[in-house]
Formats: C-alpha cells, sequence, structure tokens
C-alpha cells in the first residue's frame, strides 16, 4: 500500500518537472532576447528584499507544481513548503507580470496531457495562479508529509542564461522520501543516456535532463529533457568510485557571498585535489555528482546563512541513492525535519561521490577550521 501509493507520487513529481522544465526553457529563451536587455528581461524578472531575482519562471513553476499536485492528491492535507510567496507578484504595478506569469503557465499546462497530467478545462485565471503559488506556505516540520519545492535554483544562473534547476521533494517525518531534479541546461553525453552518463568516451552531447531517486531504492535515474512531452527511456546513474583526491573534481557555488572559495581551496590543496573547481550554479552540483562529472560538492555560506530545505532537499536523496554520501562539515546526516531551515547545520555542507572521498574532507575541515576565518 505504502510503496504502491509512493509509485503515484514519484510518477506525478517527475512529470510534472518534466513540464516545469519545458516552461523554463522558454521563458530562459525570451529572456535572451534583444528585447530583453532592458535590465529587468522585458519586464520578466524583479528583484526581491535581498535583491535576489525572482522571474516569471519561478512563479510560473511554483503555480504549475501546486495546481498539479493539487489535481492529483487533493488539497486536503496537501502540504508545500516552497521559495516563492505572493506578495509582490499581487501588488496592482505588477498586473504585467501576473499577466507574464498567467501566460507561461497557461501554455505549459495546455500541454499537460502529453507529460501524462491533468490539465485546468480552460485557461486558469490570475486569481487561480495567485491562489496555486499562495497556497505553498508550508513551513513543514517533523511530522507528516509536505512537498519540497525550488521553483528555478539558481535563479541568477537562470537570468544569465547558464544552469539551473527545478527541485522537488517529498519529506515525511522529516526523512526525505523522494526527491526530482530537472536540469534543463546540464549536458549529458548520448552514450551516457543509454548506458549510465558516467560512462566516457566521444560522441554528441545533448542538453537537459530530469533526475529522480526514491529513498531506500539504492537507484537513481535520468531522463533526457524532450521538446514537449514525456521520454520513454530512462537510465540509472551511478555516482564516481574516483577515490584518488589527484584525479577528483570539486564543485562549488558560482557566487562567492554563497560560499567561501577561499576556505574550499585550501580545504581541497589540503588533501591533495590538483584539479580547478568546476563553480556551477544551482543544485546541478548535485546532479554532477549523482551523474559521475564530480566526485564533491562543498558550499560553506557564512556563518549567519541558514540553508533552507528546498535547496537541498532533492538533490541529497538522488546522491545518496546514487552511492554518494551527503553530510555537514561535522560529519552528521542534514536535518529536514526542524522545518524551512536546515537547523543545526555544522558550518557548511559536503556532497560525495563515495566515503573514502567524504573522510577525507570530514577530516580536512576538522584539521584546518582552527585556522580558517570563518
Ligand atoms: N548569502 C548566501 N549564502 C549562501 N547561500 C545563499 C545565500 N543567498 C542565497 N543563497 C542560496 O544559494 C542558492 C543558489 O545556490 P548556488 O550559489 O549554489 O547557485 C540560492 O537559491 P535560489 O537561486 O533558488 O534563490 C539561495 O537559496
Ligand atoms: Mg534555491
Amino acid at each position: 500500500m505504502e510503496v504502491e501509493s509512493l509509485a503515484r507520487e514519484m510518477e506525478t513529481a517527475v512529470r510534472v518537472v518534466h513540464l516545469a522544465s519545458s516552461l523554463c526553457v522558454k521563458v530562459q529563451e525570451k529572456l535572451r532576447l534583444p528585447s530583453s536587455t532592458n535590465g529587468n528581461g522585458g519586464g520578466h524578472v524583479k528583484s526581491k528584499d535581498d535583491d535576489s531575482p525572482v522571474t516569471v519562471a519561478d512563479w510560473g513553476v511554483q503555480a504549475i507544481v501546486s495546481w498539479v499536485l493539487a489535481e492529483v492528491f487533493g488539497t486536503q492535507n496537501l502540504s508545500i513548503v516552497a521559495e516563492e510567496d505572493t506578495d509582490s507578484l499581487s501588488k496592482s504595478e505588477s498586473l504585467g507580470l501576473l499577466d507574464s506569469v498567467s501566460n507561461a503557465v497557461n501554455e505549459a499546462l495546455s500541454e499537460a496531457h502529453k507529460y501524462g497530467l491533468p490539465k485546468p478545462d480552460k485557461p486558469l485565471g490570475s486569481h487561480d495562479i495567485l491562489k496555486a503559488i499562495g497556497r505553498c506556505n508550508s513551513t513543514g516540520g517533523p511530522k507528516g508529509r509536505h512537498w519540497v519545492l525550488d521553483p528555478v535554483d539558481g535563479t541568477l544562473g537562470f537570468v544569465r542564461g547558464d544552469q539551473y534547476a527545478v527541485a522537488l521533494a517529498l519529506i515525511e517525518d522529516g526523512k526525505v522520501l523522494l526527491g526530482v531534479l530537472g536540469c534543463p541546461n546540464y549536458p549529458v553525453k548520448k552514450e551516457g543516456l543509454r548506458n549510465g552518463c558516467n560512462q566516457s568516451g566521444a560522441g554528441s552531447v545533448s542538453k537537459g535532463c530530469v533526475m529522480y531517486a526514491k529513498r531506500g531504492s539504492g537507484q537513481a535515474w535520468m531522463q533526457p529533457l524532450i521538446p514537449g512531452g514525456y521520454p520513454e527511456s530512462a537510465t540509472l546513474l551511478k555516482a564516481s568510485k574516483v577515490d584518488d583526491p589527484v584525479l577528483a573534481t570539486v564543485c562549488e557555488p558560482v557566487e562567492r557571498a554563497n560560499s567561501n572559495h577561499l576556505f574550499t581551496a585550501g580545504l581541497a590543496n589540503s588533501m591533495g585535489v590538483r584539479n580547478q573547481p568546476m563553480r556551477v550554479y544551482s543544485m546541478v552540483k548535485y546532479a554532477a555528482i549523482a551523474c559521475g562529472d564530480a566526485e564533491v560538492f562543498m558550499k560553506f555560506a557564512q556563518s549567519s546563512y541558514k540553508e533552507k530545505i528546498w535547496d537541498h532537499a532533492a538533490g541529497v536523496v538522488i546522491v545518496e541513492e546514487a552511492g554518494g554520501v551527503v553530510s555537514d562539515a561535522g560529519g552528521r546526516k542534514l536535518d529536514f525535519s526542524k522545518g524551512v531551515y536546515l537547523e543545526g547545520l555544522d558550518r557548511g555542507i559536503i556532497a560525495c561521490s563515495n566515503t573514502v572521498l567524504h573522510d577525507k574532507i570530514i577530516g580536512a575541515v576538522y584539521a584546518s577550521w582552527e585556522s580558517s576565518s570563518l
């Protein structure tokens, strides 16, 4: 019974992330048009109170995921924790923006049947869209089931035409049961789509994938993103077996403000890492570990910053089921049971493709922390 219901949740989550990713691809294309070079993406981008950008895609994805989850599972007991709210979108001066969100949402939902998802009888009105976005106001917690959504993770990467991710997870009683990551700009080797993406070899590269995993299954999967529909195939993902730091690739946030590059460079150096760090926006870093393109992901934010569950939940379960390990800098599992924030996080986050590298980094943190300036 339990397994069966989770199958339905996984199926819905994967399909809606495909649909949401298709919306993002279209919005990102519009942002790149010459008419969008006026600093606010032709009206598609707005600044939040903390000056970080929010776009038509952030609200559009949140509306779509919320609407589909409500259709499939009903609104009673539906708890969704998500990044965006309706505050700025419902202001009178945002009417144009709300119109753009409505258009993007209705365009995407008109194709929902091609993804095996329900579709509205008639286009959603602004009221329905604000309701769907506003419904995602849960704060999670230790008990019950909570969907956790980052509609566009790495919004800065998104507006810069770079990497970003759509991240959806399901948490029950504080444990992440399943995670889905849409990575519309992630390069995937064609051989990889057939055989597991850590296989090397010359050959063409396609763009975009959706990765997903169910807790305890010992399997993480990847599907290609295909325009206008749902793919038939999925391939198994395996994290890298490289355990020699000399051969390892470390990835980290692009923005210095989000992680201390100097500190992580010192750690990497002390363990013998030689490759330059791979700097990537968003949870795509977890995707890179899960599919064997990198071995280590480190994020050491300023001590005043509190990490949010939607920035990690989906990535953690996918990396772990692909064979990797994720913990805080003290080696403890991340705690998704305390609400919106990863409370009690010890200094930083370390995701590795295997325990050998993970143990080495935890040891390096221990050795170097005293002398760090964090
Ligand atoms: N000062 C800060 N320190 C650390 N992380 C931060 C931060 N400000 C924002 N972030 C988080 O870092 C995420 C981007 O990750 P990365 O830097 O790895 O690309 C942001 O996600 P959003 O883009 O969804 O807001 C945001 O949640
Ligand atoms: Mg985010």
